[in-house]
């Protein structure tokens, strides 16, 4: 039963920080107070079900291996489907992403993509200033008042037509500090979920704009159920009607993976389709099969969508989405445009347009891009293959993908250049992550919180498991990486490169996460703390 509104008082929110003036409108008394409500309601669920993470872990890190739940078979096997897909979603051929930044999401709306999906997480530095600006950007989006002057003085505005806005809150791992209840830090995805929603639901639902959300990091359908919990009690206390807030869920754990119908099913009227979120699903299958010597990957460029382990699942996905009436979106190529040298982007347009080939004709419904000039290489690839607004009726009833498939062991190989690219990678984002920037292109290519973990995971694992060796069988070991390490910090310290400045704090988190004897759940943790 809801909390009449009038019993909440603001004092139950513990604000920590100091917020501009435009910041504090979005921290308004009625807002807290939703935020209060939600923390109240929802929060000891969300910590139980981290808890229950952690003891499947602990199962998994002592020799067992995932597997499809014998106690939701009925759910796999029995016929039913995702509620009515509303018409702003029914053509997703090309979708970008990006941070919430003021600029980029007026740039992300006007791209011509179908959708923006602004992005809380992967490619956002979860800082108090930059959650409560993308906040105060995304409320501006939905009035129809964003603008943006560039210091060079270059105006910017928002075009008839945007793409359909879609918001990733943060998943449920990470805190928010800077508001506490009872004491309590927040979930930072229920104060991103809750002050969108508080702001924009009505207006968005008015205009028949849902409000969409992406789901990210999900490892089950409990935490689905949860969600949809918080969404069912946030559309009765916004008075819009049950069943308003659509979802994509992102397939990007190998839990996840083995519960693909059971996710949908948990939020089936608001389940709109699920996505291949492919870095973090290649960190998660690093992370889940940790303890697993016979599952080392080899370095992370030879991981890619084609192996048999990632092949498995997208098909996997595109097959349940469906059978479900669900949308079975794509996921990201990590190549984005290179300017100055015509061939060099070339070469990388055609890796995209590649990626994009293989997913339209796999049966995807549309796809993921990181640039605004990659949406008309994308888009042609799905125009040609995908002349309708989407391909729900492939079946890929062809598709026979198990346990063994999902799992499938990785071959490759461990060059020297790939392991000194992983401690490059992880430092520079690292230090970029902690100056407050959560996306920066890395050697042309795109690099997030997802691609970032993918190479500390890696690194962990290689110099954990005794015996890993490179492919010219010389060992890889400690002294190796410090060297690397110190040899990247000291080059770095005096660059320009994002986060310069805090390469050295940087430098110091990755040598205890690599040398500590278990492997950190997310990096973000630890570097949170130092935000
Ligand atoms: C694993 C996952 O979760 S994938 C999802 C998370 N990742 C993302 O969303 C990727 C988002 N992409 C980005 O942040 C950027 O494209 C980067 C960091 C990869 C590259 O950035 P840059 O090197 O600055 O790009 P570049 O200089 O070519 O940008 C050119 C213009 O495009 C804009 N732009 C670039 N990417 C985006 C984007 N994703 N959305 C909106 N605008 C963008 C820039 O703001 C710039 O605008 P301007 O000309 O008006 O100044
Ligand atoms: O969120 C997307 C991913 O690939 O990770
Ligand atoms: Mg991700």
């Amino acid at each position: 039963m809801a909390l009449p509104r009038e019993r909440l008082t603001t004092e139950a929110v513990q604000l920590h920080g100091q917020p501009s003036p435009a910041q504090q409108a979005i921290l308004s008394p009625q807002a807290l107070a939703f935020l209060a409500d939600l923390h109240r309601r929802f929060d000891t669920r969300r910590r139980e079900l981290l808890a229950a993470r952690r003891e499947r872990q602990a199962r998994w890190d002592a020799g067992e291996l995932p597997d499809f739940r014998a106690d939701t078979a009925a759910i796999r096997e029995s016929e039913w489907t995702v509620g009515p897909i509303p018409p702003a979603l029914r053509d997703r051929r090309v979708e970008i992403t990006g941070p919430v930044e003021r600029k980029m999401i007026i740039n992300a709306l006007n791209s011509g993509a179908k959708v923006f999906m602004a992005d809380f997480e992967d490619s956002s530095a979860p800082s108090f200033a930059n959650q409560l600006d993308g906040q105060v950007n995304l409320r501006d989006a939905v009035a129809g008042k964003l603008a943006y002057t560039s210091p060079e003085g270059r105006h910017y505005r928002v075009d008839a037509n945007p793409a359909v806005l879609v918001v990733r809150p943060r998943g449920w791992h990470l805190p928010e500090r800077h508001l506490t209840v009872d004491g309590e830090a927040m979930s930072g995805a229920l104060v991103d979920f809750g002050l969108y929603a508080f702001h924009n639901a009505r207006a968005l639902h008015r205009r028949d704009l849902g409000p969409y959300f992406y789901l990210p990091k999900l490892e089950c359908m409990e935490e689905a159920a949860l969600w949809d919990a918080v969404m069912a009690h946030a559309e009765a206390e916004l008075d819009i009607p049950p069943g308003s807030m659509k979802v994509t869920v992102l397939i990007e754990t190998l839990p996840a993976a083995f519960q693909m119908h059971e996710i949908l099913h948990a939020l089936q009227s608001r389940a709109v389709g699920l996505n291949c979120g492919r870095w973090d699903y290649i960190f998660s299958y690093l992370k889940t099969l940790r303890g697993h010597r016979d599952r080392l990957l080899p370095e992370r460029g030879q991981v890619q969508m084609t192996v048999p382990f990632l092949k498995a699942y997208s098909e996997l996905l595109i097959q349940t989405c469906h059978r479900r009436g669900a949308f079975a979106m794509g996921g990201m190529a990590a190549q984005i445009p290179i300017k100055g040298d015509a061939a060099a982007n070339e070469a990388a347009l055609a890796k995209v347009r590649a990626d994009k080939l293989r997913e339209v004709q796999a049966g995807h419904d549309g796809t993921w891009v990181a640039h605004p000039a990659l949406v008309p290489v994308a888009q042609a690839v799905f125009d040609e293959y995908m002349p309708e607004p989407n391909q729900r009726d492939v079946e890929r009833d062809d598709v026979r993908v198990g346990r063994e498939q999902l799992l499938a062991p990785c071959a490759g190989t461990i060059t020297r250049s790939g392991f000194d690219n992983n401690v490059e990678v992880c430092l520079r984002y690292t230090a970029a992550w902690l100056d407050g920037q959560g996306c920066v292109p890395i050697h042309h290519l795109m690099e997030d919180a997802a691609t970032a973990e993918i190479a500390r995971a890696q690194l962990w694992q290689w110099l954990h498991h005794g015996g890993v060796e490179f492919q010219d069988h010389a060992p890889i070991d400690f002294a190796l990486f410090d060297h690397a390490l110190a040899a990247h910090a000291h080059r770095l310290r005096d660059s320009n490169v994002p986060g310069a400045a805090r390469v050295d704090a940087a430098a110091r988190l990755l040598r205890e996460l690599i040398h500590a004897d278990t492997l950190a759940d997310f990096l973000t943790l630890p570097a949170y703390e130092q935000l």
